[in-house]
Parts: C-alpha cells; sequence; structure tokens
C-alpha cells in the first residue's frame, strides 16, 4: 500500500505542500495531537515531527528536523519503505533509545510512482499496550458473543428450519415459501390447524432472516384480555390508567423494534384492536397508550390463526383491510392427515428427540401400532402425535410402543387398520371389546355405574377390563 497525492493535486497545490509555511501549519495542526507523527522527505530527511514523537525520541523537535531519520534512530526503515514504495502497518519497531513501539511507515508517490513523502506514526507507544489492548479486546468479544446468545436464547428465535420435520409436497412447498418470505421484509400470515407448526415456522422465519440476531418477540393475541391488549402491544406512558406503572411500560412492537414480532391467533384479535393494529402496520409508527409523541417502527410482523380468516371477513368479525394487509405472504401448512407420508418419519424422529428429553430410550414402533398412527386423522396435528408418542413411551416395557400404548380415541378407525388375518379370534374380541367399552364410557361421560348397567356386567368386572385395557 502507498498514497498517491499527485493525481489529485495540482502543481501549484504540491508547490504549496512543499512550501516551509505549510509545514508549520501542519506542525500547528499535530502537535497538538496526541498520536506521534512524523513527515520525512524523499532522502529520508525530516521535514515534521510532533512534539509527542520528538518527546518520545527524547530530543528536542528543532534538533530533529532536517536530520535523516538514520540520524535520529540508527534503526529506522524508513529508507527501506521508501526505497521499495510499500508500506509497512502496525510492525513492531525497537528504537535506538531501547523503546518498542507499533508503527505505521507508509511511502507517498506521485503520478510516476516517485516517492514524495514518507509518512509515519505511532500507534502504540509500548507494545505491552498493544498486547493489553488485543487482550482486551478478545475478552471483549468473548463477553459480548456470550451475551449476544444468551439474549438470542431470552429474546431470540428458538427454531429454525431444519426443527421442521417432513418430506411431503405440501410441508416442503411451505418450508420454500417460509425461506422465500425469510429473505424479505415483507408480512407473513401463517394458516393452518392447530398443532401444524405454525410458531416453528415463525421462528426458522426470523431465524433465517437478516434480523436474526434482532428480537424475536411473540404474542399471543386470544391469551390477553382485550382491554389490555392495547397497551401490551404498544406500551404507556406513566399514569395512563388506573393501576399503570409508575415508570410507564414499553410495548411488544417497541420491544420488537428492528426484529420480528410474532402475532399468534390473531384471528382472537377484537376488532377495536385490529383497527389500532391496521394503522401501526400503515404507519409503521406507534404512540404509547397516554402518551403523546410517536415512534417510529422497523418490525417484521408474522401473524398466525388456525381459524379460517375469509369466513371470518364475511361474516364481519375480522376487518377485510386488515386481512389484506397481513396477507402479503400467505404461507398455508397443511394438517398431518394430508401429509400421512409424513407421520412414519415424523415418529421416528420425535421418539428420538423424546427419548433424549425423557431419558427413556423407545428405539421403534410395532408395525401394527404404526398402522393406527398412520389410520388416525390426528386433529391435533404434530402436537398430538408428540403427545401420544410420549404417553406411549412411558407406558412401554421395552424399546418398543406396541397398540396397547396407544391412547383409545387413536384406535376407532380399528376397522380400517386392524388386518384380522393372523389375529387369533380372542384378539379380534379383546380388541372389540375395549373398543365397545371405551365408547360408552365417552357416552356416559365417564359415568362407570351406567356404563355397567348399559353392558350388563357388575362394576367389579367394568373395573377390571377398564384396567386391563388402560382406559383410564
Ligand atoms: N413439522 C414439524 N416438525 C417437528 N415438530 C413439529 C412440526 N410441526 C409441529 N411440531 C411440533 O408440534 C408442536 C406444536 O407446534 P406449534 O406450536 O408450532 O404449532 P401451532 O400451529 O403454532 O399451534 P397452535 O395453533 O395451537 O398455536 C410443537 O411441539 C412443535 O415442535
Amino acid at each position: 500500500m502507498s498514497l498517491k497525492v499527485s493525481n489529485i493535486l495540482t502543481t501549484e497545490e504540491k508547490e504549496i505542500i512543499s512550501s516551509t509555511a505549510f509545514i508549520h501549519t501542519m506542525e500547528k495542526i499535530f502537535d497538538p495531537i496526541s498520536v506521534p507523527i512524523i513527515l520525512v522527505d524523499k532522502d529520508t530527511r525530516v521535514i515534521m515531527i510532533n512534539k509527542i514523537f520528538a518527546d518520545f525520541l527524547g530530543y528536542p523537535k528543532e534538533e530533529i528536523v532536517g536530520k535523516k531519520v538514520l540520524e535520529v534512530d540508527e534503526y529506522s526503515r524508513f529508507p527501506y519503505v521508501l526505497k521499495n514504495k510499500k508500506s509497512e502497518i502496525a510492525w513492531k519497531h525497537k528504537f535506538k533509545n531501547g523503546k518498542t513501539a507499533i508503527v505505521h511507515r507508509i511511502p507517498v508517490l506521485d503520478e510516476n510512482n516517485e516517492v514524495l513523502y514518507g509518512f509515519g506514526l505511532l500507534l502504540f507507544q509500548d507494545v505491552k499496550e498493544f498486547k493489553d489492548i488485543i487482550e482486551k479486546n478478545k475478552l471483549l468479544e468473548h463477553a459480548l458473543s456470550h451475551a449476544k446468545k444468551q439474549l438470542q436464547k431470552i429474546n431470540g428465535a428458538k427454531y429454525s428450519w431444519e426443527h421442521i420435520l417432513g418430506n411431503s409436497v405440501g410441508i416442503s412447498e411451505a418450508i420454500l415459501m417460509g425461506k422465500r418470505a425469510s429473505k424479505t421484509k415483507s408480512t407473513v400470515l401463517l394458516l393452518g390447524e392447530s398443532g401444524t407448526g405454525k410458531e416453528l415456522f415463525a421462528h426458522a422465519i426470523h431465524h433465517s432472516s437478516n434480523r436474526k440476531h434482532e428480537r424475536f418477540i411473540k404474542i399471543n393475541c386470544s391469551a390477553i384480555p382485550a382491554d389490555l391488549l392495547e397497551s401490551e402491544l404498544f406500551g404507556y406512558e406513566e399514569g395512563a390508567f388506573t393501576g399503570a406503572k409508575k415508570d410507564g411500560k414499553i410495548g411488544k412492537f417497541e420491544l420488537a423494534n428492528g426484529g420480528s414480532i410474532f402475532l399468534d391467533e390473531i384471528g382472537d384479535m377484537p376488532l377495536s384492536m385490529q383497527s389500532k393494529l391496521l394503522r401501526v402496520l400503515q404507519e409503521k409508527e406507534i404512540e404509547r397508550v397516554g402518551g403523546s409523541h410517536t415512534i417510529p417502527l422497523d418490525v417484521r410482523v408474522i401473524a398466525a390463526t388456525n381459524k379460517n380468516l375469509d369466513d371470518m371477513v364475511k361474516e364481519g368479525s375480522f376487518r377485510e383491510d386488515l386481512f389484506y394487509r397481513l396477507n402479503v405472504m400467505c404461507i398455508k401448512i397443511p394438517p398431518l392427515r394430508e401429509r400421512v407420508q409424513d407421520i412414519e418419519p415424523l415418529t421416528i424422529k420425535l421418539l428420538q428427540k423424546l427419548s433424549d428429553e425423557l431419558g427413556v430410550y423407545i428405539k421403534q414402533v410395532s408395525s401394527e401400532a404404526m398402522a393406527h398412527l398412520l389410520n388416525y386423522d390426528w386433529p391435533g396435528n404434530v402436537r398430538e402425535l408428540e403427545n401420544v408418542l410420549e404417553r406411549a413411551m412411558n407406558l412401554a416395557d421395552d424399546d418398543t410402543i406396541h397398540t396397547s400404548h396407544l391412547p383409545y380415541n387413536l384406535l376407532k378407525n380399528i376397522e380400517k387398520a386392524m388386518n384380522y388375518k393372523g389375529q387369533s379370534l380372542r384378539e379380534i374380541v379383546e380388541h372389540t371389546e375395549k373398543e365397545v367399552i371405551m365408547k360408552c364410557l365417552e357416552d356416559t361421560n365417564f359415568n362407570k355405574a351406567k356404563v355397567a348397567s348399559l353392558l350388563k356386567i357388575s362394576r367389579s368386572s367394568l373395573y377390571d377390563k377398564i384396567e386391563k385395557y388402560k382406559l383410564e
């Protein structure tokens, strides 16, 4: 590296630079500066040195100016730098007086690549200071990265795309859309039944966006009473209402500024709040409750619902304009029953995950039990599958989940799932008996006395069968 001044300076300007008056002006500028600076001519003769550098070398300035650098410091590398026309940046240099420092030496060249000056600068007046700063910097970087990780744990997205399992066309298309959406700032609307993974998607979108180091703030619109929702979302100022905290409170939108906000269960947002939300999305600014000034917002909005927003718009319970505002990138996550081919791989992966979490090692699901899992229509989707597996893992005696470990409601499709071929009459009878008892229990709201009377068996016999088939 070298500096070329000639291309930007006229001949007249170059003459001014070489004049004594100019050198004096430079001295006036550089003397008060606490960074040691030196300027030498093409023959390495010192033409300017500031006071702090002269003090460092241990000579009065007047004694240095006009001398060749080697006369001042016999170890100087300026002659070498000007000869080779190559800068030396952050070099460690030991001066004749025994002091060591970190220095820059830069040749200044003209348009013919000829040396005009040499510019020198002392970065650290002693190497220990330099090492200390590097060490401090390392510690700071370490602390910063630790703090960032902690903050991410608290406020960041917990899941990424690899947490979303499934290879079916339906889920793959949704993932593809999600990945595309993550690259823009557009609002995302996630639609899908309960337990299909909408929240997972919201995390993954934030996690793969360029806001991933900023906050990911979630708010469940159905869990907060309507009259508190506004202050939760937008915050409030001191004294905004009775019971308000003394110093006011920051809202979720403000917290998420720079990052993403996940508005879960948006379909449950009261109409009065919908219009306030619409205003915020349009204006890109918020006003705290009881506040008098607006706060600019830069927040990526991800909304989700398991409600049918089209129907809600038609019946007037969801604002049409808000629906269009949210529906920029709409991702539909298909229910599990529409992607049956995901059930088996999901089951295997979830078994591994749950084995780690529960400390119970379950390797597999018997083929009969798997047939039941495949034939069930999973109204609670992946969440339900996860719960069914966890329950079964707790009941299993060895490393395999069998049909008897599955909950009764899942075995309702028994005719479809069961291949009676190869089953003994006793097994078929037992299955049927279990199914009939369960149906009666459900119909009577688990009134065992009624069930015993309906089925014309004694209560103790009913209790035995409930225990045998694990119907509790
Ligand atoms: N594709 C998937 N792969 C792995 N786990 C999944 C998948 N989809 C959902 N899950 C798991 O199912 C559970 C429910 O997921 P999530 O909370 O994201 O669903 P949701 O659609 O937001 O549900 P709700 O509408 O009830 O809030 C979570 O434990 C999640 O880890």
